[in-house]
């Protein structure tokens, strides 16, 4: 490695305007460091992390891109596994927003700066592959003593980036080694990797934000076309361009003969200008035809390959928009089914003030759904819950209904108002119904009928206006049955029924994790990252406890982490013992305990504790 002295001598010399050996966009970085930054390559500064606080601001601005670039960042750091490489995601102004390294080199990364947090914009850390990329759009690789600052010397770097759909640099993907072979040509390989990453966490962003929009890929090969294109362009139902990746705005560049344009200028312009085509002959470029019949040529005479994907909502028949749900309601869940159809109408029924009843097993959220109802209202008012299990049965009266002064010896002589008046104007939620002693249901009845409550002791009673959410986890209907809840409050509540899965059904689990450590991340200030094996047993318990089991779980696990960084060792034990339920989890012991059930599903979903659907899923799940 070339001593400190010989690197800042070479540097001064390139300042005084020397020719350099070095490739050009190094050369040129360096300039800037010392002309624009004005930055002394004699004063060496360590690696600058951003303290807490910013990065989870810098960490929320970048949730979107996080969120889409994880899969590529994760299929990337499996194909360099072995090799010592880091990779890191940084946001527009060079702060490391997602991170993979290997842990074990955690201390010597966090010094080197290639950690979460790290800021390597050029004006601070003087040339670096991130901070370079940042600067000239192009991919780069950043060798050992390229690096402006002395010590960074040791350090090689490939970063590309990564624009959005209206091609603007929102992001670069970097992948680093904190020792690698003197040769700048060893890391070729690294760039071609980390330039079609970014290549792939593009298309990905375009095809998020384009669902209603008809996507044109492009490639100059036929194989490419349907996995790895060169380009692709997003298109309105009149053919109007509406977006591109990177690649997409040089293609459109290319086939017009333009240099000079940006992104921007092709946006709202006709694809039949620069291809031979128009948004009705896209259909002929869908699956299904040979790649080698797809082929379209731009106005310059260029031939490409193309493969068109249709939007999601057929633009050609007006549908009605589908209505966009309250803020509260839109978090509930990531593309669950049941959930989904929970949030529609729940935000249907949140502006009317209808009793809402919501069933669903311990821990499955009822309360959080009551709240977010709560919150979707536009005159919300306040939200007060009452767990009619948790008050002792000879206080729930005077706590739900208030009572007069002097209505009983030891009571307060003033009187007191009463949870009903105090969610007056608002929402009362009314946890554990089921549990809720006979005499008071059909006083509670009386309050929901005449909008009005009579505090004990009073002689008047008192005018309420109230939107009523009740939760059970028990079979409400049952308890009628049984002569435990009365009929007629049971028809009042149960108008609107919503039922919430639980958490073992549910098929955005993978999201719901995401949702509950960026919520830990928030409470701790800092950050954690989920290995791969630890995710896996996450996902494959069935979570009895439901949603709080798995919050706490992930609560213990983030304490538990070294650095933020959650394995196996970090879960709880319970996680791992095998119930009734994970048991019948493979092909094999589920058959078996049909078997036993005398191939009854109805039987064997009793024995487990879930419901029929489950075993029926599972079943079809094994086939
Ligand atoms: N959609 C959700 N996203 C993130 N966290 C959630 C969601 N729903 C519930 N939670 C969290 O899960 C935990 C349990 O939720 P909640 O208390 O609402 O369940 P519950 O069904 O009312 O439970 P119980 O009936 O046993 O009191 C809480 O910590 C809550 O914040």
């Amino acid at each position: 490695m070339v001593s400190t002295l010989s690197h800042i001598r070479e540097i001064e010399r390139v300042g005084m305007g020397a020719v350099s050996p070095r490739d050009a966009p190094v050369v040129q970085s360096w300039l800037r460091c010392l002309n624009d930054y004005k930055l002394d390559p004699t004063i060496a500064q360590e690696a600058y992390i951003v303290p807490e606080l910013k990065l989870r601001e810098h960490r929320e601005q970048a949730e979107e891109l996080i969120r889409i670039g994880r899969s590529g960042l994760e299929t990337l750091f499996n194909q360099i596994a072995e090799q010592n490489y880091v990779l890191l995601l940084s946001d527009a102004r060079g702060v490391t927003v997602d991170f993979m390294g290997d842990p074990t080199f955690d201390n010597q990364l966090r010094r080197a700066g290639l950690y979460l947090g790290s800021e390597w914009s050029e004006s601070r850390a003087g040339t670096c592959a991130v901070g370079a990329c940042l600067v000239s759009g192009e991919p780069v690789i950043i060798h050992q003593d390229d690096h402006f600052d002395t010590s960074h010397i040791g350090l090689t770097c490939t970063a590309a980036p990564v624009f959005d759909t209206l091609g603007d640099l929102t992001a670069v993907l970097d992948i680093s080694q904190l020792r690698s072979p003197t040769a700048k040509a060893s890391q070729q390989l690294a760039l071609h990797l980390v330039a079609s990453t970014a290549r792939r966490i593009e298309l990905a962003n375009l095809m998020t934000r384009t669902r209603n929009d008809w996507v044109l890929r492009l490639a100059r090969s036929p194989e490419f076309l349907d996995v790895d294109p060169d380009a692709a362009i997003a298109l309105d139902g009149s053919g109007r361009i509406t977006g591109m990746t990177h690649g997409g705005f040089g293609a459109l560049a290319r086939s017009m003969n333009l240099l000079g344009l940006s992104t921007r200028d092709f946006l709202g312009q006709p694809i039949s200008q620069v291809f031979d085509i128009d948004i009705d002959d896209l259909p002929r470029f869908m699956r299904g035809r040979p790649n080698g019949e797809r082929l379209i040529q731009a106005r310059n005479g260029l031939v490409l390959f193309a493969s068109a994907i249709a939007p999601a909502v057929n633009l050609r028949t007006p549908v009605a928009p589908e209505p966009r749900l309250p803020r509260a309601l839109r978090d509930l869940s990531g593309g669950d089914v049941a959930m989904e159809r929970v949030q529609a109408r729940a935000a249907k029924l949140s502006a009317r003030d209808i009793p809402i009843l919501i069933q669903g097993e311990t821990g499955s959220g009822k309360e959080f759904l009551a709240r977010a109802i709560h919150d979707s209202c536009a005159n919300p008012g306040s939200f007060v819950a009452v767990n009619c299990a948790a008050i002792p049965e000879h206080l729930i009266e005077s706590e739900l209904f208030g009572y007069a002064p002097g209505a009983f010896t030891g009571a307060n002589p003033k009187g007191k108002r009463g949870l009903i008046e105090e969610a007056s104007g608002g929402t009362l939620f009314l946890d554990e119904i089921g549990d809720m002693p006979l005499a008071l249901q059909s006083r509670l009845l009386r309050v929901l009928a005449e909008n009005e409550v009579q505090p004990v002791g009073a002689l008047k009673a008192r005018p309420v206006r109230l939107r009523v959410v009740s939760a059970s986890h028990r079979d409400l209907a049952e308890l009628v049955k049984e002569g435990r809840f009365r009929q007629d409050l049971y028809y009042r509540l149960n108008a609107a029924t919503l039922s919430l899965p639980p958490l073992r059904d549910r098929t955005d689990l993978d999201w719901l994790i995401g949702q509950l450590i960026g919520r830990i991340e928030k409470e701790n200030g800092e950050a954690y990252r989920l290995d791969k094996d630890a995710r896996a047993a996450l996902l494959a318990h069935a979570w009895p406890g439901n949603l709080r089991e798995l919050a706490n779980a992930l609560r213990v696990a983030a304490a538990l982490s070294d650095g933020g960084h959650i394995t196996l060792d970090c879960l709880p034990d319970h996680i791992f013992t095998v119930s009734a339920t994970t048991a019948a989890h493979d092909d094999g012991s589920l058959r078996r305990a049909l078997s036993e059930c005398g191939d009854n599903v109805s039987a064997l979903a009793r024995k487990l504790g879930v419901n029929r659907s489950t075993i029926h899923r599972r079943l079809k799940r094994l086939n």
